[in-house]
């Protein structure tokens, strides 16, 4: 059914939402609202009319959803998987990459890239991990005088190094002095991009390219060395990959190279892909890998800046876990860490889980309805929304709401030991969304977060020093007064 104006209204009538006055809408909401008070704002409006609610704006309705019942039906589907147009931010960097593509595309690259990350993979990652962590420790110890200093940047060019040589296999060196052109290209852009998302207007590619003319071109010249940068990547990993085929015995041609001694890097796998029959271009295995790039070191940083920082604030919880990582990894700090140990660090599990609940790095995804949605809902009834309509699913709300987790602003990993995140509440903590557009690299990145995590609190204690942080909504969730602590050296 195509629906009117008249008619979209009234199929989202029984939902409830702010006064929209008709033609202009919500407006009055959208003014006072922006990324630093994001979450203020949608606290109250939640608290005065509930965790769903429609929202008009001109001719657009968006329908704002922290409420589990709502979520569990939208993500579930099979069929309403179209991303926002909030998220073409991004596609000139990313392409037709897994975050943005939709339909038979991402069906088809979906398939290919899921086994990627199979666990004989993730378990060499484990050395990555494990080695850029101790260039981190080694750059934060010039840092660990009890003084306060803001994470942030430590942890973000670690990831970056992480990614980089999990995705492609190659070294950027973002942790050392200089980090290469490629490296920088991918920070700077990746700030950029966020600047961007934190404006309405620069969200749109014309009018970002006509009132900051030096900052579009300086996009374009970053998005370009990514690219060159990737497809060279690209193509020197297929020549060798081609070679090495061709030296192995015809009864081992057809072999996985999963497992055996060469370190597969993720951009291996795609090169030995193939969809119906025929193997991926140069051009298609770049958008996925600069989304790897992208939605694989942004997140991360955001989830480890923002653990450490809690458990700087939570001796009680900082001792806890440090007798476990000595349990679990010893007294060697030289000993590298294995798949094995970070299994076995389940207080660690509980940490990362409340701090990804209290601070989703992804704290909102949007999809855009392409046709009507029928749901039923307990509260609201039966109901449809109309194709069109813009859907927010909101993470943070959901995680942070009393209804979901009693004493919500409390920082308290306990509460995982006994919560079951099995069927029932399954809907109520998505940190890596939920149904088929879900993370891809969630393994990966709790695989990172733990050996990144278990080295720096093992090396140093963390202090309570500095600003708390005040979450920003931006592409991924930041902190406006940045990530403040102190660090100590531990005595050997
Ligand atoms: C703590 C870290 C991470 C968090 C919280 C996180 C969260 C998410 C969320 C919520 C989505 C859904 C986005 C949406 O619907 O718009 C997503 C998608 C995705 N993530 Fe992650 N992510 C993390 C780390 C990673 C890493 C390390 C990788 C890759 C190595 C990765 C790759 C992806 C990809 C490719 C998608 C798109 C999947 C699709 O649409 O089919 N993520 N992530």
């Amino acid at each position: 059914i195509h629906y009117g104006q008249r008619s979209r209204r009234q199929a989202v009538a029984n939902l409830p939402g702010p006064y929209c006055p008709p033609l202009v809408g919500a407006l009055h909401i959208m003014f006072q609202m922006n990324p630093q008070n994001f979450f203020e704002v949608g606290r109250e409006q939640v608290k005065k009319m509930g965790a769903l609610q429609r929202v008009w704006v001109f001719n657009r309705l968006l329908v704002i959803s922290a409420d589990n019942e709502m979520n569990e039906q939208i993500l579930s589907s099979q069929e309403h998987l179209v991303k926002h147009p909030v998220y073409r931010v991004l596609g000139q960097w990313l392409g037709n990459g897994l975050l943005l593509s939709d339909g038979k595309v991402w069906h088809q690259r979906r398939k290919i890239i899921t086994p990627t990350f199979h666990f004989a993979i993730l378990e060499q990652f484990v050395e990555v991990f494990d080695s850029q962590s101790n260039t981190c420790i080694n750059r934060l110890s010039q840092r660990a005088n009890g003084e306060v200093f803001d994470v942030y940047s430590y942890i973000c060019l670690a990831a970056l190094d992480i990614i980089a040589e999990t995705a492609m296999g190659t070294k950027v060196d973002a942790q050392k002095n200089e980090g290469t052109p490629y490296a920088n290209a991918v920070n700077e852009c990746t700030a950029l991009m966020s600047w961007r998302f934190l404006s309405v207007y620069l969200q749109n590619e014309l009018l970002f390219t006509l009132t900051h003319p030096h900052l579009k071109w300086r996009q374009m010249r970053m998005i370009r060395t990514m690219h060159e940068y990737t497809i060279n990547v690209i193509k020197q990993r297929r020549t060798t990959l081609e070679e090495h085929l061709k030296n192995k015995r015809p009864e081992q041609a057809n072999e996985d190279d999963v497992g055996t001694k060469r370190r597969m890097a993720l951009l291996d796998v795609l090169l030995q892909s193939t969809v119906d029959g025929r193997p991926l271009s140069n051009d298609e295995i770049r958008e996925e890998v600069d989304t790897f790039m992208f939605e694989g070191h942004d997140t991360t940083t955001s989830a480890i800046s923002f653990c450490l920082t809690a458990i700087s604030r939570h001796p009680a919880v900082q001792a806890k876990l440090l007798n476990e990582i000595h349990e679990v990894l010893g007294q060697d700090r030289n000993r590298p860490i294995t798949i094995r140990d970070l299994n076995e660090l389940k207080y660690m599990e509980c940490v990362i889980k409340e701090s990804l609940r209290m601070y989703p790095s992804v704290p909102l995804v949007g999809r855009k309805l392409q046709t009507d949605f029928k749901y039923s809902h307990s509260k609201y009834g039966d109901g449809i929304l109309p194709a069109g309509t813009e859907v927010l699913l909101g993470i943070y709300g959901l995680q942070n709401s009393s209804e979901n987790f009693p004493d919500p602003d409390r920082f308290m990993p306990e509460r995982h030991e006994s919560i079951s995140t099995d069927r029932g509440s399954a809907f109520t903590y998505i940190p890596f969304s939920a149904g088929p557009r879900n993370c891809i690299g969630q393994k990966f990145a709790q695989l990172e977060m733990k050996t990144m995590i278990a080295k720096i609190v093992r090396e140093f204690e963390l202090l309570p020093m500095g600003e708390p942080v005040k979450c920003i909504l931006n592409i991924v969730l930041r902190s406006s007064t940045g990530f403040q602590l102190g660090m100590r050296k531990r005595n050997a």
